[in-house]
Order: structure tokens, then C-alpha cells, then sequence
């Protein structure tokens, strides 16, 4: 059952086309991932979410209401970029604050535990580590004992440790039924929490699946190699998706390798020193962003 989507939405910020004919649908239980690089249009389609901005063309939908409307905000918690909250408030002051907005709020000491938070209740927000800061925000955007879960890179700039923390309680959130929409600029990320994800580029949704569906169609490999060819005619091979160049040698990346290497082959049979290498996960979600320019 899908419980909050966005349909053929368009957005502009004056010249600037934020989403461009954009879809999404987040169906119950689902954790969906909105993959993309810096500005692609991740947190506006999250604000579209919340209703705290609206479309120039196309719908929003939460809970089967518009999300400006309270009924479907209610069901519905957030943690978004750069979050913050009162410095000199402790965690269960917080928390009891948050709380108090719902009808039907998690019991304070069930948000403690769902967000790890044991031990530092009497702490001020503002003594906390970027980590445990984190986990506050989190712990505030459950604490409605809401739905959906809307996470707007809630990792960034967390080290390893941290970052696995949240992941913990993201996932026990949705092994308790609930659903997350979670944008993320980390292919890892998508890869090790979400079922499902989608690949934004510019405002526009490039590519939709499984991790490991989306991990299969962006499985660039690079092909190495000197060459007469200049970068023009290389990029024009079919196929390929980018073209460097680097100590006199030449190296693109292909999903396709073998393909590629027939075609580059045919206009340079004279190419030399060819070496395949497959790809990191990393480099190819760059690649499928690059091609998508
Ligand atoms: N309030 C605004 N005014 C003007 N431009 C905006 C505004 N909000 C977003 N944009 C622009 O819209 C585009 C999409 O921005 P958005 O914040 O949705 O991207 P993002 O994928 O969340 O990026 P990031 O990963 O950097 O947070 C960007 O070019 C951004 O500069």
C-alpha cells in the first residue's frame, strides 16, 4: 500500500529547476532511499513531504491527504539537514517537550532506548557529541510515535561508529512496521539499509530499484589504454560514460566493457595496452550521475 508520494512534481526556485516531472511513492514498511549528489533535489522533495513547501505542477500526498494538512503530519516524523534544537535543554527535557505535541506520544524512556540514548538523559543538547546530537533528532522525530519516518541525510558528517548507531535504530524502526523515506548522498548507506531506491539527478528520477538492481545497472567497469583517439571521438562511442586522461594514458568507464572495447577496437585498431578494471560502488553511482547530465 503506498502511504505518501509525490506525482509528476515540478518545482522552481526563480532560474533554478529544482525537480523536474518528479515521482516518488513510498509504500508501509518500506525503507526507501532517495539517492543523489549535492543539489539534486533531495530535501525538497523531502519539505514537498512535509508541506513545508508546496509544487508549482504536480500532487503531494501523505496518509491520502495533502501534507500541509495536520492529519497526515501527525503521522508523520522528520530529521532534517542541519537540525537544531535548544542548546541548554537536557535530552528528557526535550524529548517531553516533543512529546507533548502528540496525541498518542512513545512513552519518554521507549524514545530513550529507540535512539540509543541511555545514560545521557540529564545531558544539555549542547554538551553532546555530533553523534549523540543525531540520535536526539531522531529520537524527537519518533517520539510521535509516528508512520513515516522522513530522513534527510541524517549521517552526514558522522564517523563510522556513529553512522552505524543510526543505522541501528533506523532499522529497528522499520522492523516495528513503520516506513522511512531517507535521502542520502552515500551509495553504502542506500546499499546496507534501504529495500528500495531511487536515483535523483537534477530533479528527476534516473533510475529505480532494488540496492541490488541499481548496484547491477550501474556496475561501470574502466577501460584503460593509450590511444590516438582525442577525448571527443571517445566519448562519442556508444556506450561510454566518461572519458579522463592521465600520464598518457586514457581511461573510460562502461557498464558494458565488452561492448565498449569492440568500438573502441574499430576506431583505433591501433589502441595499445588495454586494461579492464571493474569499478568501486562509489564511482559508479558518479558515472550513472555523469551520464544523466
Ligand atoms: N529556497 C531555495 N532558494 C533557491 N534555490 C533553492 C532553494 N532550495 C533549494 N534550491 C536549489 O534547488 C536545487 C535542489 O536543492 P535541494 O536542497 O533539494 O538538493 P539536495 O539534493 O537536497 O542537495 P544536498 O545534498 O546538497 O542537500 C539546488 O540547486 C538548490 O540550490
Amino acid at each position: 500500500m503506498i502511504i505518501a508520494e509525490l506525482r509528476n512534481i515540478r518545482k522552481r526556485f526563480g532560474p533554478v529547476t529544482a525537480l523536474d516531472g518528479f515521482d516518488l511513492q513510498i509504500e508501509q514498511g518500506q525503507l526507501l532511499a532517495l539517492l543523489g549528489r549535492n543539489g539534486a533535489g533531495k530535501t525538497t522533495a523531502t519539505k514537498l513531504l512535509l508541506g513545508l513547501t508546496s509544487a508549482d505542477e504536480g500532487a503531494a500526498r501523505v496518509f491520502g491527504h495533502d501534507p500541509r494538512q495536520c492529519a497526515g503530519r501527525l503521522r508523520t516524523g522528520a530529521m532534517l539537514q542541519a537540525g537544531q534544537v535548544p542548546e541548554t535543554l537536557r535530552v528528557a527535557e526535550h524529548i517531553e517537550l516533543f512529546s507533548s505535541y502528540y496525541p498518542k506520544p512513545l512513552p519518554a524512556g521507549e524514545a530513550i532506548r529507540a535512539a540509543g540514548l541511555e545514560g545521557l538523559e540529564r545531558r544539555m543538547y549542547g554538551s553532546l557529541s555530533g553523534g549523540q546530537r543525531q540520535r536526539v533528532l531522531f529520537a524527537l522525530a519518533i517520539c510521535g510515535r509516528p508512520d513515516l519516518l522522513l530522513l534527510d541525510e541524517p549521517t552526514v558528517g558522522l564517523d563510522v561508529d556513529s553512522r552505524r548507531g543510526l543505522w541501528k535504530h533506523i532499522r529497528h524502526f522499520v522492523a516495528g512496521g513503520g516506513s522511512v523515506l531517507l535521502t542520502t548522498h552515500y551509495l553504502e548507506e542506500a546499499d546496507v539499509l534501504a529495500d528500495h531506491v531511487a536515483v535523483i539527478d537534477k530533479g528527476r528520477r534516473i533510475a529505480e530499484g532494488s540496492p541490488a538492481e541499481i548496484k547491477r545497472s550501474i556496475c561501470a567497469r574502466r577501460i584503460s589504454c593509450i590511444t590516438e583517439l582525442a577525448d571527443d571521438r571517445l566519448r562519442a562511442l556508444e556506450g561510454v560514460q566518461s572519458v579522463t586522461r592521465a600520464g598518457g594514458r586514457v581511461t573510460l568507464t562502461a557498464v558494458d566493457s565488452d561492448t565498449v572495447l569492440h568500438r573502441l577496437l574499430t576506431a583505433d585498431p591501433r589502441v595499445r595496452e588495454v586494461e579492464i578494471q571493474g569499478a568501486g560502488l562509489e564511482e559508479a553511482f558518479l558515472a550513472l550521475t555523469e551520464v544523466a547530465q
